[in-house]
């Protein structure tokens, strides 16, 4: 796992951008899984800027959705469909061909789960995953003691994720479903890159259990620890509870210049 801790969001967002534009230059139409949340924001702004100054050509690209909630219809502005398409791919100018996502209205959610996971392997996995993190160490919507080989399923949410998310519902609790999609971890795990971005000191907790923590089910995120390909990207203050951080900024430092994350 590779720690690099950036001065603040934008500069996060930056990399992670350069990252993605790197990929699409090297494979068009690659598989890009996206979050939602307010974290990634600054990547997918750093990126669509790249797209209008022609740095990056995303004509080919293809969008994958990482969770949805169960029950709100698609055209919900909260639907992280709906969030996705207006965050994501308008400022991208990727069509809705492109995308690939969960059905949170399908009658029979189970199977509309395991279609979506068959399908993401049938899309030939994703290339590059980017993760916010929960409060508690959740990736996608895996909370607490979600099993580290899970495949992509329902979930009922936590109180507190639910309190956190309330802030898109008008800040009413009572609007936010109890319900919600999620890739798996283990069906995270499959992306050939895994990069997760935390910023605010409010993650700092999270993110030191999941970097310097133990392998743990009762902190999603630090499942990344058993990826080969995953990298952690911090601002100052989500960084401010890590013991290493000298020796991330230091190896990060020194890093070859060819090397990218
Ligand atoms: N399902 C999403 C996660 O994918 C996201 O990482 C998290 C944190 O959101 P934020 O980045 O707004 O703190 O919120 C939701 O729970």
């Amino acid at each position: 796992m590779e720690v690099v801790i950036v001065p603040d969001a934008k500069a996060g967002g930056e990399l992670i951008a350069e990252a993605m534009a790197q990929l699409l230059r090297r494979k068009p139409d690659a598989l890009l899984g996206v979050a939602t949340g307010s974290t990634p924001l600054p990547v997918y702004e750093a990126l669509a800027a790249k797209v209008r100054s022609g740095a990056v050509d995303t004509a080919r690209a293809r969008i994958a959705q990482l969770d949805e909630y169960v029950g709100l219809p698609a055209e919900h502005p909260e639907s992280y469909r709906s969030v996705l398409r207006r965050e994501v791919l308008e400022p991208l100018g990727i069509d809705m061909d492109a995308f690939m996502g969960p059905d949170g209205t399908a009658a029979d959610v189970q199977s509309a789960c395991e279609a979506y996971d068959r399908a993401l392997g049938g899309a030939g996995g994703v290339d590059l995953q980017l993760l916010g993190i929960g409060t508690d160490g959740h990736i996608g919507f895996n909370e607490p003691c979600s099993s580290l080989a899970s495949r992509t399923r329902i979930k009922t949410l936590t109180e507190q994720t639910r309190v956190d998310n309330a802030r898109f519902f008008d800040g009413d609790i009572e609007q936010v479903p109890h319900h919600v999609i999620t890739q798996g971890i283990g069906t995270i795990l499959e992306a050939r890159h895994v990069v997760l971005l935390a910023t605010g000191e409010g993650k700092a907790d999270a993110v030191a259990a999941s970097v310097e923590g133990p392998v743990a089910a009762v902190c999603p995120a630090s499942a990344l620890q058993l990826h080969p390909h995953a990298t952690v990207v911090v601002d100052e203050a989500a960084a401010s509870k890590l013991k290493l951080a000298d020796y991330f900024r230091h190896t990060y430092a020194h890093k070859p210049d060819w090397q990218g994350i």
